[in-house]
């Protein structure tokens, strides 16, 4: 059977004089040699995409990680403050109802770092932004060094609940992780099932409560270490096998 495709969103980024549809190399890298799938990536469109359209070619859904965050008009009726920022609207009005109706048809879903945040608000959640101000929360924020490998590096300790979806992946109990955020789940949306929490109490993991798939989102970056860290590959394991799961009921429904 052809490996599955699996859509991963592109954020809208300015470099090199011009303005690009981008997805890192890490997720695809993941994608490719963890899940054992073939990303297709879409771009973040201000219109956003149709989300059936992009759904009726796919078996999965990976939202990576990004600097930009969430725009706070998703979750809150305040105005946006400097540090809610920087934005990319492009990739949120391609994420909201990507995420919505993905979870619908239950199709699998893998949500990280600004991928966790995105499936919260899509589904009705709330965010804090520079949790690290609040007193008793860690810096959580990606270390400021220019070696990826450093900036990547595993330095965080999370908590997996007993009986959650993540442990029949990588067990209850502690994970090592990293830690490249500045916002937080806040308010976690009651479809929601809160999976995994750091030792400060920062949500780490997320499920969707009656999903029809694995929906599973992480706080931390499994990607960077695939094929170097076992729960990073048990994590695009698990993903790449309920890829496999969907595509082959579809097929049997259409055959
Ligand atoms: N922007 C959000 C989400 C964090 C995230 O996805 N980080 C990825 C690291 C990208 C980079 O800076 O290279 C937040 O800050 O919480």
């Amino acid at each position: 059977m052809a490996k599955p495709f699996v859509v991963i969103p592109a954020d809208f980024r300015a470099f090199d004089g011009n303005v690009w549809h981008a997805v890192p190399h890490q997720y695809v890298r993941a994608a490719v040699e963890g899940a054992e799938v073939l990303p297709l990536l879409i771009p973040a469109l201000e219109t956003g995409n149709d989300p059936d359209a992009i759904l009726d070619r796919v078996d999965g859904v990976l939202l990576s990680g990004s600097r930009t965050n969430v725009h706070p008009s998703y979750y809150s009726d305040g105005e946006a403050r400097d540090l809610d920022g920087p934005f990319d609207i492009g990739r949120d009005a391609t994420v909201m109802p990507l995420v919505r109706r993905a979870l619908e048809r239950g199709i699998p879903l893998l949500a990280i770092c600004r991928g966790i945040q995105e499936l919260n608000v899509a589904l009705g959640g709330t965010l804090a932004s520079d949790i690290q101000e609040q007193p008793g929360i860690w810096d959580h924020r990606k270390p400021d060094v220019p070696e990826l490998d450093t900036a990547y590096g595993i330095r965080q300790t999370v908590l997996v609940k007993e009986g959650s979806c993540l442990a029949s992946v990588l067990g209850a109990g502690e994970v090592r992780v990293n830690s490249l955020h500045r916002l937080a789940i806040s308010k976690a949306a009651p479809q929601l099932a809160i999976e995994a929490l750091a030792e400060d109490g920062t949500v780490e993991a997320v499920s969707v409560i009656g999903a029809k798939a694995f929906a599973v989102g992480v706080q931390w970056h499994p990607e960077y270490w695939v094929g170097k860290d076992t729960p990073s590959n048990k994590l695009f394991a698990a993903f790449g096998e309920a890829v496999r799961a969907y595509a082959d009921s579809k097929a049997k429904v259409t055959a």
